[in-house]
């Protein structure tokens, strides 16, 4: 059974190098991304989670909104295990996939092919099943000879490619995938596309980021709508979108 159990997450992040005398204005900071705050040696932080708290179990499909800098990707990022808490907890049960940033988790050192061996071992996958996955990865990713150069000779597409073909050539039990990351080739993205619609079926968990509320719809069962850091709204889709739609959730916002 796979679950997740994210426990009052806070997460901090350092921004060295400005001081807190040159943020001029708290006001401009009202209404967009995490809060910024000073610790004693007047270091600044911007608190991009604030104590968030929900548990997810085998059949929930989660799908995380909110504004520009509501904190989604960070959320995305800790669930994934990229991200320590500053405070609290996530703890997760499962083979997890990751697709959020392009590229995480891959060496640029490695070609491809090392590469798709060693995260479809990290996924689960059996050795004797790995010369068939192989096989899979290099039809659907199609990058030709440059699956035996190393990653770092690779363009931007060519990874997202590669990322997208070893992460979901075998179905995990938990998909962490913000959609952002699924822009560009358009003959690419429609298989994307497709081999998507069987994980959303077949993968036990998802959450799910993104800013197109049909997406939403039409993949999730529960919203987590975040407002600066913190939950605005757990619950059922429709009401989700609704006050992401309206924007009621915004303190001081007139719908
Ligand atoms: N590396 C970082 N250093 C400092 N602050 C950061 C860093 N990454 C993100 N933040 C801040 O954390 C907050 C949440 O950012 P995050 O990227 O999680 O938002 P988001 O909801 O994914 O936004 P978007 O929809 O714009 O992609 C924002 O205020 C952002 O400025």
């Amino acid at each position: 059974m796979a679950s997740i159990d994210v426990n009052g997450l806070t997460i901090d992040y350092p921004v060295y190098g400005v001081s807190a005398r040159n943020i001029r204005s708290t006001v401009a900071n009202l209404f967009l991304g995490g809060t910024i705050l000073k610790n004693k040696s007047d270091t600044i932080f911007v608190e991009s989670l604030a104590n968030v708290s929900f548990s997810l179990k085998s059949g929930d499909r989660l799908g995380v909104i909110g504004e520009n800098g509501a904190g989604k990707t960070t959320l995305l990022r800790a669930i994934s295990g990229f991200l320590p808490p500053s405070r609290g907890s996530v703890t997760t049960k499962g083979s997890l996939a990751s697709l959020i940033n392009v590229g995480a988790g891959l060496d640029p050192d490695r070609t491809g092919r090392e590469n798709a061996v060693i995260m479809s071992l990290i996924l689960g996958a059996r050795k004797k099943d790995l010369d068939a996955i192989i096989v899979d990865i290099i039809a659907f990713a199609e990058l030709g000879a440059f699956f035996d150069m190393p990653v770092r000779a690779y363009s931007a597409g060519m990874i997202l490619r590669l990322s997208f073909a070893v992460s979901t050539v075998i179905d995990p039990n938990i998909l962490v995938l913000d959609e952002g990351i699924l822009a560009g080739d358009q003959h690419f993205i429609g298989k994307a596309r497709d081999r998507m619609d069987r994980i959303y079926r077949n993968t036990d968990i998802i959450v799910l980021s993104s800013h197109s509320m049909e997406l939403i719809d039409s993949v999730c069962n529960k919203v987590l709508l975040l407002n600066r850091g913190k939950v605005a709204f757990l619950g059922d889709v429709k009401t989700g979108i609704q006050l992401y739609n309206d924007r009621s959730y915004i303190s001081g916002h007139a719908a």
